[in-house]
């Protein structure tokens, strides 16, 4: 089965207005960055690849599966990080957060997989530790974890550094650089995609440059003069 993400047409309205338009793509880089202005459609851009959002026409398929017809299936291959990590920690503590992402398996296989997790990414002494005491990088971090604890083909990240300061920004940078997922990241910090293998520039719900870094970047620069 093709290991892409294709968008075939695909056209999305949201409150009566068209903020995609007929987007057809083949994404099969492994790191895919986007740019653009504020509205330009980026995170409904790729909202569109775990179901978020809903084309009005068009298809989005994940490594072949319809994101419309197959959103269960698709949403096991997509891990998705929001900006906010509030918005997906669920559990009151680290430990409980991380296991909440194996719900359902068996107890001795939930342990030893949140043990690996939490040292894996130096969360072990905060196991027991409040969610909501953990701070702006270490939250980002722990949804990371969780997300990838359901070992996802790939991983979406909407702003994933906005609320975070430049060490930590640095921090998910190389993160994000030394996992093996695809992933396709949206930022206002175009530092962030140097090193990626595309970029998409957004403008008015439509792709306006598909480059490398370097030239997209400088046309993303130009663009918002
Ligand atoms: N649920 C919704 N209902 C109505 N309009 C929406 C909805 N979600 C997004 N929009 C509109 O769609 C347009 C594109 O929004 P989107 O969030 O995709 O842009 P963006 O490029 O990610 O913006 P930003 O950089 O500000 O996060 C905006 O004009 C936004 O107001």
């Amino acid at each position: 089965m093709a290991a892409s993400i294709d968008f075939d047409r695909v056209e999305v309205s949201l409150g009566g207005r068209t903020v995609l338009h007929e987007l057809t793509l083949q994404l099969s880089e492994r790191r895919i960055g986007i740019l653009g202005a504020n509205s330009s459609g980026k995170s409904t851009l790729v909202r569109c690849i775990n179901g978020l959002a809903r084309p009005r026409s068009g298809t989005v398929r994940v490594h072949g599966h319809d994101v419309g017809r197959e959103t269960a299936k698709v949403r096991r291959l997509v891990g998705f990080l929001f900006s906010d990590a509030d918005q997906q920690i669920i559990m009151p503590t680290v430990a409980e957060d991380l296991a909440f992402s194996l719900r359902g398996r068996p107890r001795a296989e939930i342990d030893a997989a949140v043990e690996a997790s939490l040292q894996r990414w130096g969360l072990t002494d905060h196991a027991d530790h409040p969610c909501h005491l953990l701070s702006g990088g270490q939250k980002q971090v722990l949804a990371l974890a969780a997300i990838l604890l359901t070992e996802p083909a790939v991983l979406i990240a909407d702003e994933p550094t906005n609320l975070l300061d430049l060490r930590n920004v640095r921090r998910l940078a190389a993160t994000l650089a030394a996992l093996d997922q695809q992933q396709v990241v949206v930022t206002h910090t175009p530092e962030l995609l140097a090193d990626f293998d595309r970029v998409l520039v957004l403008e008015a719900g439509r792709v306006v440059c598909d480059a490398d870094p370097a030239a997209a970047i400088a046309y993303y620069d130009a663009l918002m003069r």
